[in-house]
Protein backbone atom coordinates (compact mmCIF):
# COMPACT_ATOMS: atom_id res chain seq x y z
CA UNK A 1 0.00 0.00 0.00
CA UNK A 2 2.55 2.37 1.28
CA UNK A 3 4.70 1.70 -2.30
CA UNK A 4 1.58 2.45 -4.60
CA UNK A 5 1.14 5.34 -2.61
CA UNK A 6 4.51 6.24 -2.69
CA UNK A 7 4.56 5.74 -6.67
CA UNK A 8 1.22 7.66 -7.02
CA UNK A 9 3.31 10.53 -5.65
CA UNK A 10 6.09 10.65 -7.10
CA UNK A 11 4.41 10.12 -10.48
CA UNK A 12 2.40 13.13 -9.76
CA UNK A 13 5.45 14.91 -8.80
CA UNK A 14 7.34 14.35 -11.75
CA UNK A 15 4.45 14.95 -14.02
CA UNK A 16 3.87 18.53 -12.15
CA UNK A 17 7.82 18.88 -12.93
CA UNK A 18 7.90 17.83 -16.51
CA UNK A 19 4.67 20.67 -16.89
CA UNK A 20 6.92 22.97 -15.31
CA UNK A 21 9.94 22.57 -17.46
CA UNK A 22 7.90 22.83 -20.56
CA UNK A 23 6.54 26.34 -18.99
CA UNK A 24 9.48 27.40 -17.54
CA UNK A 25 12.89 25.56 -19.65
CA UNK A 26 14.80 28.98 -19.98
CA UNK A 27 14.81 29.18 -15.93
CA UNK A 28 15.18 27.29 -12.73
CA UNK A 29 12.17 27.86 -11.08
CA UNK A 30 12.94 27.71 -7.18
CA UNK A 31 9.95 26.47 -5.55
CA UNK A 32 11.44 24.18 -3.24
CA UNK A 33 8.34 22.92 -2.14
CA UNK A 34 7.61 20.91 -5.84
CA UNK A 35 11.20 19.75 -5.63
CA UNK A 36 11.55 17.61 -2.86
CA UNK A 37 9.52 14.62 -1.69
CA UNK A 38 7.86 15.22 2.16
CA UNK A 39 7.28 13.24 5.05
CA UNK A 40 4.88 14.39 7.88
CA UNK A 41 6.22 14.49 11.15
CA UNK A 42 3.80 13.46 14.40
CA UNK A 43 5.71 15.59 16.95
CA UNK A 44 3.58 14.91 20.16
CA UNK A 45 0.58 17.78 20.84
CA UNK A 46 2.12 20.41 22.49
CA UNK A 47 -0.23 21.56 25.97
CA UNK A 48 -1.21 24.85 25.00
CA UNK A 49 -1.39 28.16 27.62
CA UNK A 50 -3.68 27.39 30.37
CA UNK A 51 -6.91 29.01 28.96
CA UNK A 52 -7.61 32.59 30.11
CA UNK A 53 -10.02 34.02 32.81
CA UNK A 54 -13.36 33.40 32.24
CA UNK A 55 -14.15 36.74 31.46
CA UNK A 56 -11.27 37.05 28.50
CA UNK A 57 -13.24 38.11 25.52
CA UNK A 58 -14.49 35.35 23.32
CA UNK A 59 -14.89 35.89 19.72
CA UNK A 60 -19.00 35.34 19.30
CA UNK A 61 -18.63 34.52 15.46
CA UNK A 62 -15.73 31.70 16.33
CA UNK A 63 -17.84 30.38 18.79
CA UNK A 64 -21.44 30.58 16.68
CA UNK A 65 -19.40 28.82 13.52
CA UNK A 66 -18.54 26.43 15.93
CA UNK A 67 -22.32 25.24 15.96
CA UNK A 68 -22.30 24.86 11.83
CA UNK A 69 -20.80 21.95 9.76
CA UNK A 70 -17.48 22.84 8.21
CA UNK A 71 -14.57 21.63 6.19
CA UNK A 72 -11.50 22.26 6.52
CA UNK A 73 -10.66 22.92 2.84
CA UNK A 74 -7.64 21.09 3.06
CA UNK A 75 -5.97 19.18 -0.40
CA UNK A 76 -3.25 17.32 0.37
CA UNK A 77 -0.30 18.15 -1.83
CA UNK A 78 1.21 15.72 -3.39
CA UNK A 79 4.46 16.51 -1.18
CA UNK A 80 4.48 18.14 2.29
CA UNK A 81 6.61 20.16 4.09
CA UNK A 82 7.57 18.30 7.26
CA UNK A 83 7.94 19.50 10.84
CA UNK A 84 10.87 18.73 12.76
CA UNK A 85 11.12 15.25 14.28
CA UNK A 86 13.09 16.51 17.16
CA UNK A 87 12.13 20.37 18.27
CA UNK A 88 9.09 20.95 19.88
CA UNK A 89 6.37 23.61 18.63
CA UNK A 90 5.86 25.92 21.33
CA UNK A 91 3.19 28.07 21.67
CA UNK A 92 3.32 31.61 23.58
CA UNK A 93 0.88 34.31 24.47
CA UNK A 94 1.32 35.87 21.23
CA UNK A 95 2.94 33.33 18.55
CA UNK A 96 3.46 29.31 17.76
CA UNK A 97 7.08 28.65 16.47
CA UNK A 98 7.12 25.79 14.30
CA UNK A 99 10.08 24.05 13.58
CA UNK A 100 10.56 22.38 9.79
CA UNK A 101 12.94 19.28 9.77
CA UNK A 102 14.67 21.13 7.19
CA UNK A 103 16.00 23.50 10.72
CA UNK A 104 14.37 26.79 10.21
CA UNK A 105 11.21 27.87 12.31
CA UNK A 106 8.58 29.69 11.23
CA UNK A 107 6.82 31.76 13.97
CA UNK A 108 3.61 32.81 13.56
CA UNK A 109 1.27 35.40 15.36
CA UNK A 110 -2.10 34.17 16.27
CA UNK A 111 -4.68 37.00 15.33
CA UNK A 112 -2.45 36.07 12.33
CA UNK A 113 -3.37 32.48 11.81
CA UNK A 114 -6.82 32.84 13.21
CA UNK A 115 -7.63 35.68 10.65
CA UNK A 116 -6.44 33.51 7.74
CA UNK A 117 -8.32 30.15 8.84
CA UNK A 118 -8.98 28.06 5.69
CA UNK A 119 -12.41 26.44 7.09
CA UNK A 120 -15.50 26.76 4.91
CA UNK A 121 -16.96 29.20 7.65
CA UNK A 122 -13.74 31.57 7.24
CA UNK A 123 -13.05 30.99 3.57
CA UNK A 124 -15.98 30.86 1.49
CA UNK A 125 -15.64 27.43 -0.49
CA UNK A 126 -16.65 28.68 -3.78
CA UNK A 127 -15.77 32.23 -3.65
CA UNK A 128 -12.20 31.70 -2.14
CA UNK A 129 -13.20 35.15 -0.20
CA UNK A 130 -12.60 36.06 3.61
CA UNK A 131 -16.11 35.69 5.20
CA UNK A 132 -14.63 35.57 8.73
CA UNK A 133 -15.18 38.52 10.66
CA UNK A 134 -11.66 39.41 11.17
CA UNK A 135 -13.15 42.35 13.58
CA UNK A 136 -14.65 39.73 15.59
CA UNK A 137 -11.04 38.20 17.03
CA UNK A 138 -9.70 39.23 19.82
CA UNK A 139 -6.82 41.00 18.94
CA UNK A 140 -5.18 39.05 22.03
CA UNK A 141 -6.59 35.31 20.97
CA UNK A 142 -4.84 32.53 21.95
CA UNK A 143 -5.31 28.54 21.05
CA UNK A 144 -6.69 26.44 24.02
CA UNK A 145 -4.93 23.28 21.94
CA UNK A 146 -2.48 22.92 19.15
CA UNK A 147 -1.84 19.37 17.88
CA UNK A 148 0.12 18.50 14.69
CA UNK A 149 -1.64 16.09 12.71
CA UNK A 150 -1.41 14.21 9.43
CA UNK A 151 -2.84 16.84 7.43
CA UNK A 152 -1.09 19.71 8.62
CA UNK A 153 -1.59 21.71 12.67
CA UNK A 154 -4.70 21.36 13.70
CA UNK A 155 -5.92 24.68 16.25
CA UNK A 156 -8.33 25.02 18.67
CA UNK A 157 -8.90 28.60 19.42
CA UNK A 158 -11.10 30.39 22.79
CA UNK A 159 -14.41 30.10 22.11
CA UNK A 160 -14.21 26.89 20.69
CA UNK A 161 -13.55 27.37 16.98
CA UNK A 162 -10.94 24.75 14.87
CA UNK A 163 -8.70 25.10 12.39
CA UNK A 164 -6.73 23.14 10.29
CA UNK A 165 -3.92 24.57 8.12
CA UNK A 166 -1.82 22.41 6.07
CA UNK A 167 2.09 21.60 6.52
CA UNK A 168 2.14 23.13 2.38
CA UNK A 169 -0.12 26.36 3.14
CA UNK A 170 2.27 26.89 6.21
CA UNK A 171 5.76 26.87 4.45
CA UNK A 172 4.43 28.58 1.61
CA UNK A 173 2.84 31.67 3.34
CA UNK A 174 5.42 31.47 6.32
CA UNK A 175 6.55 35.16 6.84
CA UNK A 176 9.14 34.87 9.59
CA UNK A 177 11.65 33.84 8.32
CA UNK A 178 10.18 33.80 4.68
CA UNK A 179 10.88 30.09 3.33
CA UNK A 180 9.82 30.01 -0.07
CA UNK A 181 10.48 32.35 -3.20
CA UNK A 182 7.22 33.06 -5.32
CA UNK A 183 6.82 31.62 -8.67
CA UNK A 184 8.71 33.68 -10.88
CA UNK A 185 9.86 32.98 -14.46
CA UNK A 186 13.13 33.99 -15.71
CA UNK A 187 12.59 35.63 -18.76
CA UNK A 188 14.96 34.58 -21.74
CA UNK A 189 16.35 38.42 -23.13
CA UNK A 190 16.71 38.09 -27.10
CA UNK A 191 18.72 40.17 -29.70
CA UNK A 192 17.85 39.96 -33.27
CA UNK A 193 20.07 37.16 -34.89
CA UNK A 194 19.19 34.90 -31.94
CA UNK A 195 15.38 35.42 -32.29
CA UNK A 196 14.92 35.53 -35.66
CA UNK A 197 16.34 31.39 -35.35
CA UNK A 198 14.21 30.66 -32.65
CA UNK A 199 10.52 32.63 -33.53
CA UNK A 200 8.39 31.71 -30.45
CA UNK A 201 5.28 30.22 -32.32
CA UNK A 202 2.15 28.05 -31.45
CA UNK A 203 -0.37 26.41 -33.70
CA UNK A 204 -3.63 27.74 -33.80
CA UNK A 205 -5.28 24.05 -33.48
CA UNK A 206 -3.76 23.94 -30.34
CA UNK A 207 -4.39 27.41 -28.84
CA UNK A 208 -7.98 26.72 -29.65
CA UNK A 209 -8.38 23.18 -28.14
CA UNK A 210 -6.90 23.03 -25.20
CA UNK A 211 -5.91 24.99 -22.23
CA UNK A 212 -2.42 23.11 -23.11
CA UNK A 213 -1.94 24.86 -26.22
CA UNK A 214 -2.98 28.54 -23.96
CA UNK A 215 -0.14 27.25 -21.59
CA UNK A 216 2.20 26.54 -24.22
CA UNK A 217 1.14 30.18 -25.59
CA UNK A 218 0.75 32.35 -22.32
CA UNK A 219 4.79 30.90 -21.21
CA UNK A 220 6.18 31.67 -24.37
CA UNK A 221 4.48 35.49 -24.45
CA UNK A 222 6.66 35.45 -20.53
CA UNK A 223 9.47 34.20 -21.27
CA UNK A 224 10.27 35.83 -24.96
CA UNK A 225 7.79 38.84 -24.64
CA UNK A 226 5.97 38.16 -27.88
CA UNK A 227 4.60 34.75 -29.85
CA UNK A 228 3.36 34.13 -33.15
CA UNK A 229 0.18 32.06 -34.12
CA UNK A 230 0.61 30.14 -37.32
CA UNK A 231 -2.78 28.83 -38.84
CA UNK A 232 -5.01 31.49 -37.87
CA UNK A 233 -7.71 32.11 -40.56
CA UNK A 234 -7.45 35.18 -42.54
CA UNK A 235 -10.65 36.74 -40.95
CA UNK A 236 -11.18 39.41 -38.02
CA UNK A 237 -13.71 37.10 -36.42
CA UNK A 238 -10.78 33.96 -36.21
CA UNK A 239 -8.01 36.79 -34.74
CA UNK A 240 -10.54 37.74 -31.93
CA UNK A 241 -11.81 34.33 -31.11
CA UNK A 242 -7.71 33.80 -30.79
CA UNK A 243 -7.09 36.38 -28.41
CA UNK A 244 -10.24 35.95 -26.15
CA UNK A 245 -8.57 32.26 -25.94
CA UNK A 246 -6.27 34.52 -23.21
CA UNK A 247 -8.87 36.55 -21.76
CA UNK A 248 -11.21 39.07 -22.25
CA UNK A 249 -10.40 42.14 -24.72
CA UNK A 250 -9.92 45.74 -22.88
CA UNK A 251 -11.45 48.07 -24.38
CA UNK A 252 -10.04 51.89 -25.46
CA UNK A 253 -11.40 54.97 -26.94
CA UNK A 254 -10.24 52.97 -30.07
CA UNK A 255 -12.67 50.48 -28.85
CA UNK A 256 -12.61 47.22 -28.70
CA UNK A 257 -11.55 44.83 -31.17
CA UNK A 258 -10.05 47.18 -33.58
CA UNK A 259 -9.94 46.41 -37.58
CA UNK A 260 -8.12 49.80 -39.22
CA UNK A 261 -6.16 51.06 -42.23
CA UNK A 262 -4.71 54.06 -42.95
CA UNK A 263 -7.59 56.03 -43.05
CA UNK A 264 -7.26 58.80 -39.83
CA UNK A 265 -10.68 56.99 -38.60
CA UNK A 266 -8.68 57.18 -35.75
CA UNK A 267 -7.00 60.46 -34.66
CA UNK A 268 -3.37 58.65 -34.22
CA UNK A 269 -0.43 57.77 -36.62
CA UNK A 270 -0.66 54.51 -36.42
CA UNK A 271 -3.97 55.22 -38.77
CA UNK A 272 -1.74 56.47 -41.11
CA UNK A 273 1.22 55.18 -43.34
CA UNK A 274 3.93 56.80 -41.43
CA UNK A 275 6.82 54.83 -40.08
CA UNK A 276 6.17 54.17 -36.77
CA UNK A 277 9.34 54.06 -34.26
CA UNK A 278 10.27 51.56 -31.30
CA UNK A 279 7.54 52.47 -28.55
CA UNK A 280 5.34 50.66 -26.30
CA UNK A 281 1.29 51.90 -26.56
CA UNK A 282 -0.96 53.51 -24.12
CA UNK A 283 1.65 55.09 -22.16
CA UNK A 284 -0.94 57.84 -21.39
CA UNK A 285 -2.83 55.64 -19.70
CA UNK A 286 -2.35 55.16 -15.51
CA UNK A 287 -2.30 51.48 -16.52
CA UNK A 288 -1.02 50.62 -20.14
CA UNK A 289 -2.11 47.49 -22.03
CA UNK A 290 -0.58 44.18 -21.05
CA UNK A 291 -0.63 42.34 -24.79
CA UNK A 292 -1.25 43.48 -27.87
CA UNK A 293 -2.25 41.69 -30.86
CA UNK A 294 -1.45 42.38 -34.36
CA UNK A 295 -3.06 40.13 -37.45
CA UNK A 296 -2.15 41.76 -40.98
CA UNK A 297 -5.31 40.67 -42.77
CA UNK A 298 -4.61 42.69 -46.37
CA UNK A 299 -1.22 43.89 -47.78
CA UNK A 300 -1.06 45.13 -51.76
CA UNK A 301 1.55 47.71 -50.87
CA UNK A 302 5.50 48.02 -49.85
CA UNK A 303 6.89 48.64 -46.61
CA UNK A 304 5.04 48.27 -43.97
CA UNK A 305 7.19 45.60 -41.72
CA UNK A 306 6.67 45.56 -38.51
CA UNK A 307 9.47 45.91 -35.67
CA UNK A 308 10.35 44.53 -32.00
CA UNK A 309 12.72 45.45 -29.62
CA UNK A 310 13.31 43.24 -26.59
CA UNK A 311 13.06 46.46 -24.08
CA UNK A 312 13.97 44.58 -20.89
CA UNK A 313 17.32 43.74 -22.81
CA UNK A 314 17.61 47.42 -24.49
CA UNK A 315 17.35 48.56 -20.86
CA UNK A 316 19.97 46.26 -19.46
CA UNK A 317 22.58 47.67 -22.09
CA UNK A 318 21.89 51.34 -21.22
CA UNK A 319 22.14 50.54 -17.48
CA UNK A 320 25.49 48.75 -17.86
CA UNK A 321 26.68 51.73 -20.56
CA UNK A 322 25.39 54.67 -19.32
CA UNK A 323 24.15 54.08 -15.72
CA UNK A 324 23.47 57.63 -15.42
CA UNK A 325 20.78 57.73 -18.28
CA UNK A 326 19.53 54.38 -17.00
CA UNK A 327 19.21 55.90 -13.81
CA UNK A 328 17.30 59.34 -15.23
CA UNK A 329 14.94 57.70 -17.08
CA UNK A 330 13.82 55.33 -13.94
CA UNK A 331 13.61 58.30 -12.35
CA UNK A 332 12.18 61.56 -14.28
CA UNK A 333 8.46 60.95 -15.28
CA UNK A 334 7.22 61.89 -18.85
CA UNK A 335 3.77 63.50 -19.16
CA UNK A 336 2.09 61.33 -21.96
CA UNK A 337 -1.26 62.02 -23.81
CA UNK A 338 -3.82 60.92 -26.26
CA UNK A 339 -5.74 63.69 -27.28
CA UNK A 340 -6.54 63.26 -31.34
CA UNK A 341 -9.95 62.41 -31.21
CA UNK A 342 -12.37 65.12 -30.63
CA UNK A 343 -13.86 63.17 -27.55
CA UNK A 344 -10.88 62.10 -25.61
CA UNK A 345 -7.67 63.78 -23.71
CA UNK A 346 -6.19 60.84 -21.78
CA UNK A 347 -3.74 61.36 -19.33
CA UNK A 348 -2.35 59.12 -16.42
CA UNK A 349 -3.27 60.61 -12.67
CA UNK A 350 0.51 60.98 -13.09
CA UNK A 351 3.64 60.64 -15.15
CA UNK A 352 5.23 58.19 -15.01
CA UNK A 353 8.95 57.48 -15.68
CA UNK A 354 10.32 55.09 -19.04
CA UNK A 355 11.25 52.08 -16.04
CA UNK A 356 9.57 51.21 -14.23
CA UNK A 357 10.82 48.74 -11.25
CA UNK A 358 8.79 46.62 -8.67
CA UNK A 359 8.42 48.27 -5.13
CA UNK A 360 9.55 44.95 -3.42
CA UNK A 361 12.02 43.53 -5.74
CA UNK A 362 13.64 46.60 -7.46
CA UNK A 363 13.16 44.51 -10.46
CA UNK A 364 12.50 45.82 -13.82
CA UNK A 365 8.56 45.24 -14.61
CA UNK A 366 7.85 48.03 -16.83
CA UNK A 367 8.83 49.93 -19.70
CA UNK A 368 6.48 52.86 -20.91
CA UNK A 369 7.79 54.97 -23.88
CA UNK A 370 6.53 57.03 -26.77
CA UNK A 371 8.21 59.80 -27.60
CA UNK A 372 5.27 60.85 -29.76
CA UNK A 373 2.77 60.59 -27.04
CA UNK A 374 5.06 62.40 -25.04
CA UNK A 375 3.68 66.03 -23.80
CA UNK A 376 4.98 69.11 -22.55
CA UNK A 377 7.36 68.69 -20.19
CA UNK A 378 7.06 71.75 -17.90
CA UNK A 379 7.54 70.48 -14.40
CA UNK A 380 11.23 70.17 -13.43
CA UNK A 381 12.34 70.18 -9.78
CA UNK A 382 15.81 71.25 -10.54
CA UNK A 383 15.52 73.00 -14.38
CA UNK A 384 19.47 71.66 -14.87
CA UNK A 385 17.61 68.13 -14.96
CA UNK A 386 16.62 69.15 -18.77
CA UNK A 387 19.87 68.46 -20.23
CA UNK A 388 20.72 65.39 -18.44
CA UNK A 389 16.60 64.21 -19.41
CA UNK A 390 17.70 64.74 -23.19
CA UNK A 391 21.18 63.11 -23.16
CA UNK A 392 19.54 60.03 -21.34
CA UNK A 393 16.64 60.00 -24.36
CA UNK A 394 19.16 60.54 -26.80
CA UNK A 395 21.35 57.06 -25.25
CA UNK A 396 18.07 55.24 -24.79
CA UNK A 397 17.49 55.93 -28.57
CA UNK A 398 20.56 55.23 -29.47
CA UNK A 399 20.48 51.72 -27.96
CA UNK A 400 17.04 50.93 -29.20
CA UNK A 401 17.95 51.50 -33.00
CA UNK A 402 20.93 49.27 -32.96
CA UNK A 403 20.61 46.71 -35.63
CA UNK A 404 21.14 43.95 -32.96
CA UNK A 405 18.29 44.77 -31.35
CA UNK A 406 15.96 45.83 -33.77
CA UNK A 407 13.78 42.11 -35.01
CA UNK A 408 12.19 43.25 -38.30
CA UNK A 409 9.33 41.24 -39.75
CA UNK A 410 6.75 41.47 -43.06
CA UNK A 411 3.81 40.19 -40.54
CA UNK A 412 1.75 37.43 -42.86
CA UNK A 413 -1.96 36.89 -43.03
CA UNK A 414 -2.42 34.04 -40.80
CA UNK A 415 0.24 34.29 -38.67
CA UNK A 416 -0.36 36.84 -36.36
CA UNK A 417 1.67 38.33 -33.70
CA UNK A 418 1.03 39.01 -29.94
CA UNK A 419 3.44 41.11 -27.42
CA UNK A 420 3.93 41.86 -24.39
CA UNK A 421 3.52 45.87 -24.53
CA UNK A 422 5.21 46.15 -21.03
CA UNK A 423 8.25 44.79 -22.27
CA UNK A 424 8.34 44.59 -25.93
CA UNK A 425 8.57 47.69 -27.54
CA UNK A 426 6.96 47.67 -31.56
CA UNK A 427 6.95 49.92 -34.64
CA UNK A 428 6.26 49.72 -38.18
CA UNK A 429 8.28 50.90 -41.52
CA UNK A 430 6.91 53.69 -43.59
CA UNK A 431 4.51 51.71 -46.76
CA UNK A 432 2.54 52.37 -49.79
CA UNK A 433 -0.76 50.72 -50.92
CA UNK A 434 -3.50 49.43 -49.04
CA UNK A 435 -2.75 47.65 -45.61
CA UNK A 436 -5.47 46.54 -43.45
CA UNK A 437 -4.69 45.11 -39.50
CA UNK A 438 -6.33 43.97 -36.82
CA UNK A 439 -5.81 43.12 -33.31
CA UNK A 440 -6.54 43.65 -29.51
CA UNK A 441 -5.38 44.90 -26.22
CA UNK A 442 -5.72 42.49 -23.42
CA UNK A 443 -5.20 44.00 -19.32
CA UNK A 444 -1.89 43.13 -17.95
CA UNK A 445 -3.10 41.28 -14.70
CA UNK A 446 -5.54 39.13 -16.80
CA UNK A 447 -2.43 37.92 -19.09
CA UNK A 448 -1.01 36.59 -15.87
CA UNK A 449 -3.90 35.39 -14.43
CA UNK A 450 -4.18 33.16 -17.77
CA UNK A 451 -0.60 32.00 -17.81
CA UNK A 452 -0.83 30.75 -14.03
CA UNK A 453 -3.69 29.29 -14.03
CA UNK A 454 -2.97 27.09 -17.13
CA UNK A 455 0.32 26.63 -16.29
CA UNK A 456 0.30 26.50 -12.38
CA UNK A 457 -2.90 25.15 -12.05
CA UNK A 458 -5.99 26.68 -10.15
CA UNK A 459 -5.05 24.18 -6.60
CA UNK A 460 -1.58 25.68 -6.65
CA UNK A 461 -2.38 29.26 -7.44
CA UNK A 462 -5.16 29.14 -4.90
CA UNK A 463 -2.48 27.34 -1.89
CA UNK A 464 -0.49 30.63 -2.99
CA UNK A 465 -3.36 33.42 -2.01
C1 LIG B 1 -5.60 50.62 -31.51
N1 LIG B 1 -4.43 50.60 -32.42
C2 LIG B 1 -3.50 49.59 -31.94
C3 LIG B 1 -4.87 50.30 -33.77
C4 LIG B 1 -3.83 51.90 -32.50
C5 LIG B 1 -3.27 52.37 -31.15
C6 LIG B 1 -2.60 53.69 -31.26
C7 LIG B 1 -1.33 53.61 -30.48
C8 LIG B 1 -0.96 54.84 -29.75
N2 LIG B 1 -0.14 55.71 -30.58
C9 LIG B 1 -0.22 54.43 -28.52
O1 LIG B 1 1.00 54.42 -28.58
O2 LIG B 1 -0.86 54.06 -27.56
O1 LIG C 1 0.44 49.28 -38.04
C1 LIG C 1 1.29 48.65 -37.38
O2 LIG C 1 1.97 47.75 -37.86
C2 LIG C 1 1.55 49.02 -35.92
C3 LIG C 1 0.77 50.21 -35.48
C4 LIG C 1 1.23 50.58 -34.11
O3 LIG C 1 2.38 50.67 -33.81
C5 LIG C 1 0.25 50.78 -33.06
O4 LIG C 1 -0.94 50.65 -33.38
O5 LIG C 1 0.68 51.07 -31.94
Amino acid sequence: MASRRAAAMARSLSAGLARRQRFCHHQQLQNPWRDAIRTISTSPAQPAPNPPASDAPVAAAAASSSSKKRTFNVTKADAQPAISKHHKITVDDKKIALPWEEGKTSTFQHIWLRDHCQCSSCMHPQTKQRQLDTFSIPLNIRPSQVEPRDEGLYVEWWGGHESLYPWHWLHRHSYAPRLERYLSVQRKLWGSAEITSDLPTVKYDDVMKSDAGVAEWTSKIEIYGFCFVDGVPVTPEATQAVVERIAHIRHTHYGGFWDFTADLKMKDMAYTNLALPAHTDTTYFTEPCGLQMFHLLEFDGTGGESLLVDGFRAARILRDEKPESFRTLSTVRIPTHASGNEDVSIEPYTPFPVFNHHPVTGELVQIRWNNEDRATMDRWADPEEVEKFYQAIFDWNEVLKRSDGEFWQQLQPGKPLIFDNWRVLHGRGAFTGHRRMCGAYIARDDFHSRLRLTNYGRDEILMGL
